[in-house]
């Protein structure tokens, strides 16, 4: 990790004179796959499907140029449709639907019903439209009627298909005004989220979603639960946007209470409900003591077990199911790739980085040491613009580098299980599991960080001779959501449900490459030396010193 940080500081530096078709590429005019009458740039500008940086907090896409004049290409783009209208038209195509429960209010086909039947305000709706959300999805035309008639939903719904504005949108129409003006006092909403980064992507969304009101939106962090500790404070509070150990930590100190609470979400709920975050979640809804609490949970994946609890905690609930249950969206081309063992994953995804590729490209590892040591590696090996992302790093250095992958400054980005849920960099073409999920629920997050908002997108997986008996089970999503299989892997034996729970979980040396262990091993021998002669030779100046004193 030294060395990757010491290079990288700050984002890496990289001569831009000698990564000039690397610069071109990123710039889209070099991508093999995009079609050049869409992707005219003037050098200024990123692609529309790159153009992440908007989502940054407190920036903006203004101060880039507007093209002054009319083009025959932009001509022409109105005509067919572009990469970004192609992605909009796909994201709300229909999708098969299916919403089990009593008296399921009826769907919407337009954010203006919701306005009609629901009297969402003009300025939710215009915050939508000025947000580019023109159409709901299949899980916005669904969830958000539902919600509004102040029902329970779980709700599933594949990756990058709008469930944060699914869930958003009703809570901003049923809060209507600001806090203080509202009868009752204290938090009326909370959203808990598994991550820190995930949290405050939803925080970010909030925001622009209620932009122009002034509800008080609040990402739980130790600053702010420090300020909420007081009561006054707090009770001017609408919505609360937390990971689930910083509210039950507030919960504990007594410095939190959430018996206003009227509406909450889990979002990613089968994270939530997993056995690492059960009992946080189940303290937070306790907590959540008013008896008309509307619940929701959110996720793409739903398995049995989380369900059956989640379905538990709610009243009288709706299921929502867009697509295929625990199945990616056919956007996503997704390749199984052999590689021999750990060691050989390196050299191929070195070779997969020489050829042209789309980046920004995030790179799964099963471990934080593995993610710090393939950077490392890949640093090592000249590959620019590297960054790394996991949750043994500072909350400053998290930060940092989520804040280089939203301005697009970071190419590749190498990270754990804590990038693979819930978050959206539109721009992210290709994603590659360099080690094997644990999961099916792994597997289908950790892809669908690509083919978001209706964009294509392309998923590698690496696996092993020690991955063998778990291809069938990857196998099958993959078939089930369009990609094409070899013949010999569907007929590979189902492993057990015991073996199942083994899937990923094979031994992996801490770092990927262990030929650079053996000249590390040798530096810490001669360090630590070179540490402890320094320190024979300081003990009797000490000795003296203290004899002076
Ligand atoms: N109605 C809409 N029209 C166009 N784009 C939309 C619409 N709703 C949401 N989006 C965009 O789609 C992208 C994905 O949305 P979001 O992050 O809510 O997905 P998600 O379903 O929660 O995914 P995940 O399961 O990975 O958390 C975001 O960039 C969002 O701005």
């Amino acid at each position: 990790m030294e060395a990757f940080q010491l290079l990288s500081r700050g984002g890496l530096n990289f001569d831009k004179k000698r990564f000039k078709n690397d610069v071109r590429l990123f710039q889209g005019s070099a991508s093999i796959s995009v079609d050049k009458d869409t992707q005219e740039t003037d050098g200024s500008e990123l692609p529309a499907e790159l153009d992440f940086f908007k989502y940054a907090q407190g920036g903006s896409t203004s101060k880039r140029k507007a093209p002054s004049k009319e083009t025959a290409q932009s001509k022409k783009r109105k005509l067919s449709p572009g990469p970004d209208e192609a992605a909009a038209q796909s994201l709300v195509a229909k999708q098969r639907v299916t919403a089990k429960g009593s008296e399921v209010p009826q769907a919407v086909e337009t954010f203006e019903e919701l306005g009609e039947r629901y009297g969402l305000s003009n300025q939710l709706l215009s915050n939508l439209s000025k947000n580019g959300f023109s159409t709901p999805t299949g899980i916005q035309s669904h969830g958000v009627p539902i919600l509004l008639n102040s029902r329970d939903l779980a709700a599933i719904s594949p990756t990058g298909t709008g469930k944060t504005i699914a869930y958003l949108l009703p809570i901003l129409g049923a809060l209507k005004t600001p806090n203080g003006k509202a009868d009752g006092s204290g938090v009326r909403a909370v959203i808990v989220a598994p991550t820190r980064e995930l949290a405050h992507q939803i925080h970010n969304e909030c925001l622009k979603l209620a932009e122009g009101r002034k509800w008080r939106i609040v990402l739980f962090s130790k600053a702010t639960a420090s300020t909420l500790a007081d009561k006054s404070v707090r009770d001017k509070i609408d919505i609360i946007i937390s990971t689930p150990l910083r509210l039950v930590v507030s919960l504990q100190a007594g410095t939190l209470d959430l018996k206003n609470v009227r509406h909450l979400v889990l979002d990613e709920a089968d994270r939530l409900l997993d056995a690492e975050f059960l009992s946080q979640t189940q303290e937070i809804v306790a907590a959540c003591s008013r008896t008309d609490i509307q619940k929701a949970v959110f996720s793409a994946t739903l398995p049995a077990g989380a369900e059956k609890i989640a379905m538990e905690m709610l009243h009288n609930p709706i299921r929502v199911v867009v697509g295929l249950k625990d199945t990616p969206l056919p956007l996503i081309t997704q390749t199984l790739t052999y590689v021999r063992d750990d060691h050989s994953k390196l050299p191929s995804l070195l070779q997969y980085l020489a050829q042209p590729y789309n980046p920004p490209l995030l790179v799964f590892t099963s471990t934080q040491p593995r993610a710090s040591s393939l950077a490392e590696e890949l640093v090592l090996n000249n590959i620019p613009n590297v960054d790394c992302l996991h949750a043994g790093m500072t909350k400053k250095e998290r930060e940092d580098a989520m804040s280089r992958m939203r301005k697009g400054e970071s190419w590749v980005m190498i990270s754990t299980e804590v990038m693979a849920r819930g978050m959206d960099f539109k721009g992210v073409r290709e994603v590659i599991n360099y080690d094997f999920p644990t999961s099916v629920q792994s597997y289908v997050h950790r892809i669908g960080r690509t083919g978001r908002a209706g964009r294509e997108g392309k998923a590698v997986t690496y696996f092993t001779d020690d991955d063998a008996p778990h291809l069938k089970t990857i196998a099958n999503v993959l078939l089930q959501s369009g990609s094409t299989v070899p013949e010999w892997m569907l007929k590979l034996p189902k492993p057990s449900k015991m073996k199942r729970k083994s899937m990923g979980k094979v031994k992996r040396a801490e770092v990927v490459n262990s030929a650079r262990k053996i000249g590390r091993n040798d530096a810490i021998k001669k360090r630590d030396m070179v540490a402890g002669s320094k320190r024979r030779a300081k003990k009797p100046a000490a000795k003296d010193e203290s004899k002076a004193d």
